[in-house]
This record gives structure tokens, sequence and C-alpha cells, in this order.
């Protein structure tokens, strides 16, 4: 779901609630009258917390399970500061976490992250003993990349949400891979101790149990959602 206004330089994406929750009442309406009862939904449009649990109150034919936001992208972000900072290429950086909203708020935890090495798996933590850089500005850089490319593009990130939202419908569809764990904003059950009946973002696993059925697995924890 990709309708909703962009933020401009020196807004937040909160700022754009009061015109992108009308669409999203609009958005779940169309979809309470005319779409699958199982389809899979994606929230793009900001603030996509939000957004996503607009979507969820109006069209409550659709299991709540079945609608998610976009946090892959900070995600992915992640990835990449990890990379570039320990010298090796992103596809070998695996297991961040993005917790929260999908704001200057969400926390980017690389507590569980690994890399591979020629000498096999290591935790970054390992890797990287400047706990400094970890705490302040990986954090901070994560947490600000949106703005950062406004600033400098006078636009939202265009190719590279595109390209996470491509990453959370595949792993959706198809099952994260083996020992992996992605981030995706989804409705939470309570685990973690956060509360219940929100859109959080949560390390989730994807897991095909038979042919056009699919788990969703929050990791970490034994927690499971079926979508
Ligand atoms: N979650 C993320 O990681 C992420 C990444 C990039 C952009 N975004 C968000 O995605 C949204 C779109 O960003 P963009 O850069 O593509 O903006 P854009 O202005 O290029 O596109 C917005 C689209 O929404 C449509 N639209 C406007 N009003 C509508 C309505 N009432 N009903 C349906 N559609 C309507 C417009 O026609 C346009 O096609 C923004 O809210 C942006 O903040 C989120
Ligand atoms: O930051 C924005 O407003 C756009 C998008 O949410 C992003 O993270 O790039």
């Amino acid at each position: 779901m990709l309708g909703g206004i962009p933020r401009k330089e020196g807004m937040e994406r909160k700022d754009m609630m009061s015109k992108n929750v009308p669409i999203y009442k609009e958005q779940a309406s169309a979809l309470e009258e005319h779409a699958a009862s199982d389809c899979k939904v994606l929230v793009v449009a900001n603030p996509v917390n939000t957004n996503a649990l607009i979507l969820k109150e109006f069209a409550p034919s659709i299991p709540e399970k079945n609608i998610t936001c976009l946090t892959r992208l900070d995600h992915n972000r992640a990835l990449s500061q990890i990379a570039e900072r320990l010298k090796v290429n992103v596809i070998d950086v695996k297991n961040v976490i993005i917790w929260g909203n999908h704001s200057s708020t969400q926390y980017p935890d690389v507590n569980h992250a690994i890399v591979t090495t020629p000498n096999g798996e290591r935790p970054v933590k390992e890797l990287d003993t400047d706990d400094h850089w970890l705490k302040n500005e990986f954090i901070n850089t994560v947490q600000q990349r949106g703005a950062a490319i406004i600033k400098a593009r006078k636009a939202s990130s265009a190719l590279s949400a595109a390209s996470a939202a491509c990453d959370h419908m595949r792993d959706w569809v198809l099952g994260t891979p083996k020992g992996t764990w992605v981030s995706m904003g989804v409705y939470s059950d309570g685990s973690y101790e956060i509360p219940k009946d929100i859109i959080y973002s949560f390390p989730v696993k994807c897991v095909i149990i038979k042919s056009g059925r699919h788990k969703l697995k929050l990791s970490l924890k034994n927690s499971l959602q079926l979508v």
C-alpha cells in the first residue's frame, strides 16, 4: 500500500498522520469490500505503523496477521552500516533487529547480529568492540537515514524502499532463509512484553508449513503467528 503523501525536510513521519490516516480509512474500506480475505498487505506509506493499524481496524474481515508494515528498509540500512564498518559484503551480515516504529524512535539492535567470515559465523559484537560506535553513531545513522535522504535528494528514498518492499514480500511468501530472521512491523501478540494490539517491528521468521499456508514465527522466543 504505497498511496500517501511523503514528508518534507524538517518533518517527522508522524506529521503526515492528518493527511494519510484518512487515505488509509478509505483504502481499508476498499480492501474490506474487494480484497480476498487471505490477501497479504504491506503498508509502505508513512507513518507506517499507524496506517497499518488503521487498515486493521477498518478492514475487519482481513486477519490482523495478514497486515504488516515496512521496517525492512531500516533493517537493510542497519545491515549496510555494519557491512561498511567491518569491510565485508552486506550479504554476509544477518540478524540485526529493528524494534518498534518506523520513526526516529526505532531501536536498531545488533546484539544478535552475525557476520559470515572465512572462519565461520561470528557475532558482530565480537568483530566490532567499539561499543561507543554501536551505541551512538550506528543507531543514530539508521534512525535518521530517511531524513538524510530527503535532505540530500529533496524526495523520499525510492529504489531502496522498493527493493526493501520486494525483500519483505519475498521472505513472507517464500520463507526466511534457515537461521535468519528479518524485521517486519506486525500486529503484536504481546511477545517480548510489548503491549498487544499495536503494530510493532519485531524479528520475524517466516516459515512455510504447507502449500499455501505460512506461519509467521516471531524469533528468539516461541511465540507463533499463523498467517
Ligand atoms: N516505510 C518506508 O520505508 C518508506 C520508504 C519510502 C517512502 N515511504 C512513504 O511512502 C509514501 C509514498 O512516498 P513516495 O515517495 O512514493 O511519494 P509520491 O508522492 O511519489 O507518491 C505518492 C502516491 O500516493 C498517491 N496518492 C495521493 N493521495 C492519494 C489518495 N487519497 N489515495 C490513494 N493514493 C493517493 C499519489 O497519486 C502518488 O502516486 C509516503 O508516505 C512516504 O513517506 C515509506
Ligand atoms: O523518511 C521518510 O520519510 C521516507 C521513508 O520512511 C524512509 O525511511 O526513507
